[in-house]
């Protein structure tokens, strides 16, 4: 289990995560959400433990995480937004470096590489260099070379950014097949459609503060599970409903053009934190 106390992180004077106060049970799928600038970044780098809280603290499985707990920090990893791989490398001296880092037995890394490689549908491209894969591929790498050490706890900071709608679903795949293996992951994203189908809760960050927290579902069916999109003179308004009934009912009295549709994770973040940025 992962428990964030009153984490902290100040730069200078600036406020970027605020007393942030979590917990994510083992097995957990969850998934931070938030506007650019919210402070997901900051907080996934204070787990990977490469930044330093200000205040609070972070404790896995009872325990607190310091950077100095090497055997506590092993069963995190991390990937970053960025490709920390060298262009020249192929996939197997990839996995091969990251294992001896570790120093694990050479016969362990191949082992694992294989099974990891096998498992993330890359083992075909094991001998081609991480210059020569697509942006899809070497986000693969990145989880097969996270998961060597066999970590219990997996965070991704925006796994998906900038992949196409194939390869987005491809790592949506993968990272459902994991967690049903009961690893315990944390990502970050601005894909609502993402979190939605990904995450069993997820919590909305807005300037550094951490809003609410809840299954996508019980957060749709507060807001209302039917949506109305109403074109008005003014621009596009949404309404929400909880009963079928009452919105059909509402498209028959609009004057207005109008559909009918189901209501999303994204409908309920523009709600929340939609109306917090216009107000920036
Ligand atoms: N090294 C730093 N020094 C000063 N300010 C920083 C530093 N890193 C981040 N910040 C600021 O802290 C705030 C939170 O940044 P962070 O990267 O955690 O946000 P984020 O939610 O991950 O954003 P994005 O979705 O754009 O990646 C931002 O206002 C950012 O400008």
């Amino acid at each position: 289990m992962i428990e964030l106390k009153h984490l902290t992180k100040k730069y200078d004077h600036f406020l970027a995560v605020s007393d942030l106060n979590l917990k994510i049970e083992t097995g957990e799928f969850f998934g931070l959400l938030g506007p650019n600038g919210a402070g997901k970044t900051t907080t996934i780098g204070m787990l990977s433990t490469l930044l330093l809280p200000s205040e609070g603290e972070i404790y896995i499985d009872g325990e607190r995480l310091t950077r100095k707990n090497n055997r506590l920090k092993r069963k995190l990893s991390v990937i970053t937004q960025e490709y920390s791989m060298r262009q020249d490398m192929t996939m197997d001296e990839i996995m091969e470096y990251q294992g001896r880092l570790y120093y694990m037995p050479i016969k362990k890394i191949r082992e694992r590489s294989e099974e990891l490689l096998d498992f993330c549908g890359l083992i075909d491209y094991r001998r081609r260099t991480v210059r020569k894969l697509s942006g899809g591929m070497k986000r693969k790498l990145m989880v097969c070379r996270a998961l060597l050490t066999e970590p219990e706890i997996l965070l991704l900071d925006e796994p998906t950014a900038g992949m196409d709608a194939l390869a987005r679903r491809q790592m949506w795949n993968l990272l459902k097949k994991l967690n049903q293996q009961n690893l315990t992951i944390l990502l970050t994203t601005h894909y609502m459609e993402e979190a939605e189908t990904l995450c069993d809760r997820v919590g909305f960050m807005c300037n550094g503060v951490l809003e609410e927290t809840d299954a996508p579902k019980n957060m749709i069916e507060l807001l209302g599970r039917y949506t109305v999109d109403e074109v008005c003179p003014g621009g596009m308004k949404n309404h929400y409903f909880h009963r079928k009934e009452d919105a059909i009912q509402f498209l028959s009295d609009s004057s207005n053009e109008t559909s009918l549709r189901n209501t999303t994770l994204e409908d309920v973040f523009l709600e929340k934190v939609g109306q917090q940025l216009e107000r920036r």
